[in-house]
């Protein structure tokens, strides 16, 4: 059966976008994309399964979104929302979503346009549906940046990695076309784990490569058995400090890591509990709002 989503807009202030971006994932919105309507006014669509929220739901939403514009000291947005069907879900959102390079090796190819006739890049090809990871978004662009950096080609042994919330599967395909050995991903959503095994086979990886399921950290560490040479984890800051404790258990003393999903005014409690738990941050990257944590064991 077809399922009806509720398309939420909200019209806010450029600057507050991020905020606006964090609080509708954190809501549990997918396919959230940003539009320019005029130069002090931004459009953030994202979709909701229509049993996800009730009416009432989405006014405690536009409560948030006015409380924390009250507390950021930015005008409040606009927040409007209808019903859509399936198929209008589909069509509108993919219009809306172009090839795009991302750091020094990535083009990100919509699956259902052609391929270029010739490129130096590394082509990720993407049909993310509602799964979160088409690579516009800020968070996800640092994670592969990040994995560029690691993941140079200079080394020649093997590299297991850790992919949580894997979302549209975008940094465990990138992570192996760059040269990683294995990837375990992971994600709390089931549509997300399905969409990373087809963009495992629309990217021509082996099955085996990139081993998806659902789950959390405690999952990926039955899956993977042994130490990982590098984690990923581009998910919201409370869920990542929740997760660092368990992090360990996957990690030997030269594992790296990389996380995103943090909000600059968020990093110092994601920082703090990473040094409770055995992990220093080498470098912050920064791009908006958004913060990009690469870090390795103390
Ligand atoms: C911001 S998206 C990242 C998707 C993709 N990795 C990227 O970088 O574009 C975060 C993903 O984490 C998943 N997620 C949220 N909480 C989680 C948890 N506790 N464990 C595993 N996945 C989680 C969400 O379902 C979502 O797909």
């Amino acid at each position: 059966m077809a399922t009806s989503w509720w398309e939420i807009q909200v019209f806010c202030d450029p600057n507050a976008e991020d905020l606006v971006f964090w609080r509708l994932t954190d809501f549990g919105c997918k396919g959230t994309s940003s539009e320019r309507e005029s130069h002090t006014t931004n459009i953030l669509k994202a979709y909701l399964p229509q049993q996800r929220a009730k009416l009432l739901d989405l006014s405690a939403l536009a409560l948030l979104l006015k409380q924390d514009a009250l507390c950021a000291g930015l005008p409040i947005p606009d927040l409007e929302w209808q019903l859509i069907e399936e198929e209008d879900w589909s069509s509108s959102w993919k219009q809306y979503w172009q090839p795009q390079m991302v750091g020094d090796r990535f083009l990100i190819n919509p699956a259902w346009l052609p391929l270029p006739k010739k490129s130096d890049r590394l082509i990720i090809r993407l049909d993310p549906g509602v799964a979160f990871g088409t690579g516009t978004h800020a968070t996800t662009q640092l994670c592969l940046e990040a994995l560029e950096m690691r993941l140079d080609g200079t080394s020649s042994q093997s590299v297991r990695m850790a992919d949580i919330g894997c979302g549209s599967g975008i940094l465990s395909v990138g992570a192996v076309l760059l040269g990683a050995t294995q990837v375990y991903a992971v994600d709390i959503d089931p549509l997300a784990v399905e969409t990373t095994r087809v963009s495992t086979q629309m990217n021509k990886i082996p099955e085996h490569q990139i081993v998806a399921a659902e789950g959390s950290l405690s999952t990926l560490i039955e899956m993977a058995k042994e130490p990982v040479d590098g984690i990923v984890c581009n998910i919201i800051a409370e869920v990542i400090v929740d997760l660092i404790p368990q992090m360990g258990a996957i990690a030997k003393p030269e594992t790296w890591g990389i996380l995103s999903g943090i909000l600059l005014d968020q990093v110092k409690p994601v920082a703090d509990t990473l040094e409770e738990n055995g992990w220093i941050v080498a470098t912050l990257w920064r791009r908006t709002d958004w913060c990009c944590l690469n870090i390795r064991r103390s």
